[in-house]
């Protein structure tokens, strides 16, 4: 089914899982358009923001590529520290969207308050499909792989992702 609607569909992807595809397949299906904001674009190098903006574009489009989706844009969207304007911030760096899917009750405040339309979509197996259990994952040695597409499992190879997820989860003390 393709509607006119043009969707917003906004996340950190640290990395982009399974659950998160699910949401973008979904919503690629019931929109004519639709972005894909990559939040909190400013981080990297971080246990809870492993990968830079670039590398989570890449992780978005060559698995869109991967499922055959081709009515979408990739915008990284920086974090402001006033709530009031995030929204606006949205709006200035995407192209125009009149529907946001997001489960996050904060993040579908601001947006319901500035007049969006504001979709729910189901959490899939949300006990695995997390960023915080691929990471986890990652550090523990234990399968990520089945949790990814196989585009960003490849894009996390590339870059010794793994690597560096260990490396900037350990402290000086080596805890
Ligand atoms: N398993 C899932 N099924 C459907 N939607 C999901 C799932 N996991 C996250 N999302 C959606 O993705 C958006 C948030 O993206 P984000 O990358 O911050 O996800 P996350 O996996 O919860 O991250 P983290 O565990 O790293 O905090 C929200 O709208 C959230 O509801
Ligand atoms: N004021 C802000 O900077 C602000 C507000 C709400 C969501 N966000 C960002 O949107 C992205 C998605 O957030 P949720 O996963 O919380 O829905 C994240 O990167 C989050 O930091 C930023």
């Amino acid at each position: 089914m393709t509607t006119d609607r043009h969707s917003l569909v906004i996340g950190r992807f640290q990395p982009l899982h399974l659950g998160h595809m699910e949401v973008i397949l979904k919503c690629a299906e019931e929109s004519e358009h639709l972005t894909i904001g990559i939040g909190s674009a400013q981080y990297s190098h971080q246990p809870e923001n492993p990968f830079t903006a670039g590398e989570r574009y890449m992780m978005i489009e060559e698995s869109l590529k991967e499922a055959g989706i081709g009515n979408y844009s990739i915008v990284p969207v920086e974090d402001l520290n006033r709530y009031s304007i995030w929204v606006s911030h949205v709006v200035a760096m995407c192209p125009t969207f009149d529907c946001v899917y997001s489960n996050n009750p904060f993040t579908r405040r601001l947006f319901t308050e500035a007049g969006f339309a504001v979709r729910e979509s189901p959490l899939y197996s949300r006990s695995i499909y997390s960023g915080t259990e691929v990471r986890r994952r990652m550090v523990a040695d234990e399968d990520w792989r089945s949790l990814v597409p196989k585009a960003v499992a490849k894009v996390v190879d590339d870059i010794d992702g793994v690597g560096r997820v260990k490396d900037i989860n350990v402290t000086d003390s080596g805890i």
